[in-house]
This record gives C-alpha cells, sequence and structure tokens, in this order.
C-alpha cells in the first residue's frame, strides 16, 4: 500500500507555514514534521532564510539593510531556495515543510515602508505552496511569547509591532486568497503547537485531489 501523503505523480507535498513573530512557527512545524511521516515518507523541514549563499547574507544584512533593497534579497533567496533544495525534494516525492515562505515576504518588509503591491509583484512567481499556512494570533499572548523568548529581529521591537504584524497577516492571507493559494488559517493564541500541528495535519487529507494518496 502506498503510504499516506506521498505522491503517485512523483511529486511530493509542499507546506509553508508563516505568522507573526511568536504565534510557534518553528514549534508547529516541528511537531508537523514529527507527525506526517508514514512508513517510507521522507519529510524535509526547511526555513527562510535559507541556509543557501542568498539566505546567509539576508540574514547577516537583516540589521543594516532596509526596505526595497532587502525586500529583493529576500525574493532573491526565495527563488534560489525553491529551485535548489525545495524543487528537487517535491520531485522525488519528498513532503516539504519552510518556516516561512511568501507570506512572510509580503509582511515584514512592510515595517520599512515597502508597498504591498511591490512585494506581491515581487513574490508573484515563487512556486506555490499545496497548502499556505498562516498562524493567528491574539496579539497580547504572541507579545508576552515575545518578551519571555526575546525578539529575533529589528522588526520586532517597535512597540505594538504585533499588533501590526497581525493585521499585516490578515491582509497577507487575503492576497494569497485572492490569487488563488490554498491558505489554511490556524489561531494558534491558547491551544498547545501539537494541537495545532494536528489541525494542520487533518487538513491536508482535505486537500482538492490531485494525485496525492491522502487516506489518512
Ligand atoms: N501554543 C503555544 N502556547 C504557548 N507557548 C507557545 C506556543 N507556541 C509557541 N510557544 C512559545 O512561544 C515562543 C515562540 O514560539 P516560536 O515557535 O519560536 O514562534 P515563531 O517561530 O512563530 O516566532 C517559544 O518560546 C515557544 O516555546
Ligand atoms: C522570510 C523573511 C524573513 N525575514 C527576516 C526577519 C527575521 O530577521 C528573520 C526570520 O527570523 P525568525 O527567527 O524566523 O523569526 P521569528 O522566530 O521571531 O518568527 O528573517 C524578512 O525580513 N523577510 C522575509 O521575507
Amino acid at each position: 500500500m502506498k503510504s499516506q501523503l506521498s505522491s503517485d505523480c512523483g511529486r511530493g507535498l509542499f507546506i509553508t507555514v508563516d505568522g507573526p513573530s511568536g504565534a510557534g512557527k518553528t514549534t508547529i512545524v516541528r511537531h508537523l514534521a514529527q507527525m506526517l511521516p508514514a512508513k517510507g515518507e521522507h519529510v524535509h523541514l526547511t526555513a527562510e532564510p535559507s541556509g543557501g549563499p542568498i539566505g546567509k547574507l539576508a540574514s547577516e544584512l537583516t540589521e543594516t539593510v532596509t526596505g526595497h533593497a532587502l525586500a529583493c534579497l529576500y525574493a532573491a533567496d526565495r527563488y534560489h531556495h525553491v529551485e535548489h533544495e525545495i524543487l528537487p525534494l517535491l520531485r522525488n516525492g519528498h513532503t516539504v515543510i519552510s518556516d516561512r515562505y511568501i507570506a512572510s515576504g509580503l509582511v515584514i518588509q512592510r515595517f520599512d515602508g515597502v508597498a504591498p503591491q511591490f512585494l506581491w509583484h515581487l513574490n508573484a512567481e515563487a512556486r506555490r505552496p499545496d497548502l499556505a499556512v498562516i498562524l493567528e494570533a491574539d496579539p497580547e499572548v504572541i507579545a508576552s511569547r515575545l518578551t519571555e523568548r526575546g525578539p529575533h529581529n529589528r522588526f520586532q521591537h517597535t512597540p505594538g509591532s504585533s499588533y501590526t504584524e497581525v493585521e499585516f497577516y490578515r491582509q497577507a492571507a487575503e492576497t494569497l486568497h485572492g490569487a488563488g493559494f490554498e491558505v489554511f488559517k490556524v489561531d494558534c493564541s491558547s491551544r498547545p503547537p501539537e494541537q495545532s500541528a494536528a489541525i494542520i495535519r487533518r487538513q491536508l487529507t482535505q486537500l482538492p485531489a490531485r494525485c496525492e494518496v491522502l487516506t489518512g
């Protein structure tokens, strides 16, 4: 029998998880990666910025480069990430989960004043995921998680940034949905991360039929 999430046409599933800092992306993708593999299934966990040359450069420059230049750098990393890491794995039938992808590109550089339309055009040709998960959460909850964990970047230092970020992700989800992406929102304010991962796992079984066997 074929395993649960593998592809009959030699193409794996591509799942992306985006959302405000502190919503629980990194925690949830780890749970999801543990939950997904069926017999013989390969699940590859990746993230953006990627570990490739452009991703490393983008990471190094995030504190000092701003606006359009940084948006282009992150978009360049995204296209390179797809071509050199994600696509080869999908072609081998692997499931790929990315912690941050297009939605982050539509949101984070807005903190530097870059227009949403510019960000959309920059990202519009990146490979579409089979499921674009957007984590939602109460801004107060994620602000307190960030205070406990500590901010990861300069965008999180502005007071009230969690409120702005939650609203920007809501708009990004609308943009992606409007462009025909399979968008799935999960509220992570109060449920434990493993429960959010289980909800995403269940949603994968509801995807419109392609050639995957999703017998859950
Ligand atoms: N559902 C949750 N409930 C309580 N705390 C959580 C939950 N999800 C994540 N956390 C905690 O919040 C912090 C941020 O989680 P993380 O996965 O790093 O978020 P992100 O990758 O979205 O920034 C971490 O300290 C994590 O342990
Ligand atoms: C993917 C992406 C990341 N970034 C930056 C923001 C952060 O410095 C870093 C992601 O850090 P990360 O550790 O994922 O943040 P957090 O865990 O707090 O959610 O990459 C962008 O600015 N634009 C992008 O499109």
